[in-house]
């Protein structure tokens, strides 16, 4: 395909270039929250009454979270070009003959939160996706609920992965247990359908039940915490009641964390989704790699995304980091490689990892086995582009070390594995190396549409698209 240099991105673009330049310096609001936006669509989805949220993300993951919950019958209604959108629950009917077809692309937290939702509302259900979903494990939260659910749910891939059949009449008083250490989103979806599960009973009973409770333990490691004090302060906002004890963190077979859900059902509710923290590291890092300035607006270092917390990593590795009333911002370049645990925030590790190429020591990326199982493997396939960008790099089971390039970065055509943040991190590169072209730069569409047009306003330069 001939190259047309700064031509605009169209559908068909192959590859992008982000171009180099001096420091980036400016302020940006990310999108909404993919992760408080498919929280808040299925607490409104399983509520009484409407909900109108705000601030929402428009993207595939969105999209097919909302497509699914139409079929159930909730009545959803989208404005404002994506950021406004109204839910009446009141229309849901999950029981039809025919199971639901639910097409979920490659979205972890809309197959996990569907699959325990749809379980504790009843009904029959098939979700499915495209073939890298079909490779992501939901094993733990499936047989969490086959010792719990009244009916049959089975995986159909090997491994214990979608497409997931259920046939559920809601869940038994029995108290779940599921194992964390393979995803946070096992637990989450569990934790918000805990309060359906309590309705379909007290509706199935026609008796007054208000005080039943659903216990859930977490058996062993749990990865990705702070998405789970997330899920608990979206299901308050919906009138849920949610309590969170750690046991004993260190538990290897026993119970580490235990979640009690009470209440009477969620209750619709004016919500409003704060800007996507993991998106808004691009923006941090950008600054960081070309030694600029970028305030991230609408976020705050108590933002319910523990991936705000990217910040201090940043901070660590030389940046300066403040924020006020308008949001959070990192200014000078991120110098020193530094050791570091990204368990709690491991969407940002592949962000992290080309900052650390523009370092001048070697960084060390710990606790982030789990990043193996996501929309791509994010440590062998992170580490084969590093390498291909010129750094030398060490595989650990938990993560990776990269030896930034003694000569600087290397020019190279970049694969993306369909993996939004390996489009999005990797063309970051570009900002300070030569010749830096990413592959497939529309898988962003997953998270972020808008990215590389974001982007290209605040580095104030256009990219080459081809
Ligand atoms: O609950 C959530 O919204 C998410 C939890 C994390 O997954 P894991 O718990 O699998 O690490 C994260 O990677 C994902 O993008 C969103
Ligand atoms: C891992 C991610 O998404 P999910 O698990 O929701 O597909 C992500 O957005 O980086």
């Amino acid at each position: 395909m001939p190259e047309h240099p700064e031509s605009p991105p169209t559908a068909e673009s192959t590859s992008v270039s982000v171009q180099p330049g001096g420091p980036t310096r400016g302020k940006i609001r990310p999108p909404g929250s993919k992760s408080l936006t498919n929280r808040a669509l299925i607490c409104a989805a399983m509520a009484s009454g409407q909900s109108v949220l705000s601030g929402t993300l428009r993207s595939e993951d969105t999209a097919v979270m909302i497509d699914s919950l139409r079929i159930c019958g909730v009545s959803i209604n989208v404005s404002q070009a994506g950021r406004m959108i109204q839910v009446d629950a009141s229309t849901r009917d999950v029981n039809s003959d025919a199971p639901h077809e639910l097409f979920i692309a490659n979205s972890g937290t809309s197959i996990r939160f569907l699959t325990a939702a749809l379980s504790a509302a009843g009904g029959n259900h098939h979700l499915s996706g495209v073939e890298r979903m079909h490779q992501r494990p939901i094993a733990d939260l499936v047989d969490a609920l086959a010792g719990v659910q009244i009916g049959s749910i089975q995986t159909q891939s090997p491994g214990g992965c979608p497409p997931v059949a259920i046939s559920s009449r809601g869940w038994s008083d029995q108290p779940v247990s599921v194992g964390g250490s393979v995803s946070s989103q096992y637990l989450s979806g569990l934790m918000m359908a805990a309060p359906v599960a309590l309705q379909t009973r007290r509706a199935q009973s026609g008796r007054d039940a208000s005080s039943d409770s659903i216990r859930i333990d977490v058996i062993g490691e749990l990865v990705s915490r702070p998405y789970v004090e997330m899920t608990a302060s979206v299901m308050r906002s919906f009138g849920a009641n949610v309590a969170i004890e750690d046991v004993d963190p260190d538990a290897v077979d026993s119970v580490s964390l235990r979640v009690i859900v009470s209440g009477d059902g969620y209750r619709g509710t004016e919500y409003a989704i704060e800007p996507d923290a993991s998106a808004a590291s691009y923006f941090w890092a950008a600054a960081a790699i070309t030694g600029g300035e970028v305030t991230v607006l609408g976020l705050a270092p108590d933002a319910m995304q523990g991936d705000v917390g990217f910040c201090r990593v940043l901070e660590q590795m030389g940046c300066t980091f403040t924020s006020d009333a308008d949001g959070m911002t990192i200014s000078g370049r991120a110098s020193r490689g530094i050791d570091v645990d990204m368990n709690q925030i491991s969407d940002t590790v592949q962000t992290l990892a080309v900052v650390a190429l523009f370092a001048d020591g070697p960084t060390r990326v710990r606790g982030v086995a789990h990043n193996r199982f996501k929309e791509t493997d994010r440590i062998g396939d992170l580490a084969c582009e590093l390498r291909n960008l010129g750094a030398t790099i060490e595989e650990h089971d938990d993560g990776l070390t990269i030896h930034p390039p003694e000569q600087g970065v290397t020019p190279a055509t970049l694969e993306t594995y369909h993996d939004h943040r390996m489009a999005m991190s990797l063309s970051l590169a570009g900002l300070a190396a030569e010749g830096v072209r990413v592959l497939n730069p529309s898988c962003t569409g997953k998270t972020y549409p808008e990215f590389f047009a974001d982007l290209e306003t605040l580095i104030g330069r256009p990219h080459r698209w081809c």
